[in-house]
């Protein structure tokens, strides 16, 4: 399998046989603009030091400062950060949100750290990164297995080396420390609002169509809830531990519980403690993406979706909840058995549209109630998913490369109002 950042490379060059933006541009965005790699140090709970490599890519920041998102996880790399960052840079743009892309990780595993350790590494990732982050030029937010609670951690150790607060600095803030209402939610409600948009241009009800979600975290989940309380029939959902699978429908307000008390969708199901949601059976991950079923939407990490199993899919549309679920030798074969994919850079772009908000807020001090938000979130998402699906049709091209076409266009414009010097930063 190529690397994660040629796969994207590949959608690029796809996009480019339908779109006429300068050679600049396009050289510029064949690599990040700034990549930082730095040792983050944790001061263990029993005295020992541990060191773990800690990143963040700034890709682009032609139309604004650099935003995207910071995950812990052992699997984060160079490679991979750069990738999630360059997508960054083309989601901003799909939805016209004033921001360039950006992307940060640490490669630890945050389940075996206790709660004090967890925030000794958050603030010492700030540390670290402090003189590369900033309002104005890189803005980090959450991502997998970061959530408001190391956000605040990472403001508040931002605000220590500042002396003085800057809250709009980071995103996805607990709302006791100036988080937006809605921005824990948003990036399932936004995929919610894209599959909506589609369902409805493509005549179809959500009444008798069948949905698989993996991953059940903060995007999933609430995309899985979403979907059941509209009428469609959620049939799977999965997290690290494995699958469960109920042909008649799962009960999802009994999963969210079952995992709370669980820590886990699977452990436990067989013996029918989940509520409404006891019967059916436990799936690994690799049966759910097979599944016979109307929707997929993966929700977890990236290449779940490869040339392997593209040709046993059987949903006839995957919701990209996740940042590369599909790598980009499955392409090919979900286009050649007619499977449409909603892309990442569209469907999961709710959470940095209300980060945009939280930043917007945050600079104004003047916070906007959860319906306001919401209602600009579906507005934005319905208008973008418009846009994306329109382009499509016209260019008689597939949604990723439509709403790749619509984000070079823009950057190009930009790159072009900008002049030349735009692709230099200061004093580099
Ligand atoms: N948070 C956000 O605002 C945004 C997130 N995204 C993308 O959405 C995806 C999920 O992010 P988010 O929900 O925030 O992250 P979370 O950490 O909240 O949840 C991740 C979920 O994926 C599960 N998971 C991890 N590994 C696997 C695996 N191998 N197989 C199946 N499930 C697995 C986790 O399981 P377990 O619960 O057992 O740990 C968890 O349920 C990522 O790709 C992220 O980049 C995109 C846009 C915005
Ligand atoms: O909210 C943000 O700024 C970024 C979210 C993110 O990392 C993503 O969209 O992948």
């Amino acid at each position: 399998m190529p690397s994660l950042f040629d796969g994207a490379g590949a959608r690029i060059s796809a996009a480019l046989e339908h779109v006429d933006i300068s050679e600049d541009t396009a050289q510029r965005l064949a690599q990040p603009d700034t990549a930082l790699k730095v040792s983050v140090p944790l001061r263990r709970d029993d005295g020992t030091l541990t060191l773990y490599p800690g990143y963040r890519v700034r890709y682009d920041d032609t139309l604004g400062p650099a935003k995207g998102g910071i995950r812990f996880h052992p699997d984060v790399g160079a490679d991979e950060v750069a990738t999630l960052a360059f997508w960054m840079t083309i989601k901003c743009a799909v939805l016209g949100l004033p921001f360039g892309g950006g992307k940060g990780g640490v490669a630890v595993d945050p389940k075996g750290l206790s709660p004090a350790e967890l925030e000794r590494l958050s603030r010492a990732w700030v540390d670290k990164v402090a003189d590369f982050i900033g309002p104005n030029t890189d803005i980090p937010a959450p991502d997998v297995n970061t959530n408001p609670r190391v956000m605040g951690w990472m403001m508040d150790q931002y605000r220590i080396i500042n002396r003085g607060e800057v809250r709009e600095v980071i995103t996805g803030k607990p709302v006791e420390m100036g988080g937006s209402a809605g921005r824990a939610t948003a990036t399932g409600d936004g995929a919610f609002h894209t599959l909506t948009t589609m369902m409805q241009r493509w005549d179809r009800q959500a009444e008798g169509t069948t949905v698989a979600v993996q991953g059940f975290g903060n995007a999933g989940a609430r995309f899985a809830r979403r979907c059941a309380e509209a009428g469609y029939t959620v049939v799977a959902v999965s997290d690290s531990s494995g699958a469960i699978h109920d042909p008649n429908g799962l009960d999802i307000d009994a999963v969210i519980a079952h995992k709370e008390a669980h820590r886990s969708v699977a452990s436990g199901y067989s013996e029918g403690d989940v509520g409404g949601a006891g019967r059916g059976e436990t799936l690994g991950n690799d049966e759910l993406i097979e599944l016979d079923v109307d929707i997929l939407a993966p929700a977890a990490l990236e290449n779940v979706v490869t040339a392997d199993n593209a040709d046993r899919v059987r949903a006839g549309t995957i919701v990209e909840i996740a940042n590369g679920p599909v790598a980009s030798e499955a392409d090919a074969t979900l286009a050649a058995n007619g499977v449409a994919v909603l892309p990442d850079i569209l469907a999961n772009a709710g959470g940095v549209t209300v980060s945009y908000f939280e930043w917007v807020q945050n600079r104004q001090a003047w916070y906007w109630d959860a319906s306001t938000v919401a209602e600009r979130l579906e507005q934005r998402m319905v208008d973008a998913t418009k846009r994306v699906a329109d382009r499509a049709e016209s260019l008689e091209i597939d949604h990723r490369t439509a709403a790749y076409v619509i984000a070079l266009e823009k950057l190009d414009a930009a790159a072009r109002a900008r002049g030349t010097s735009s692709f230099f930063r200061d004093g580099g």
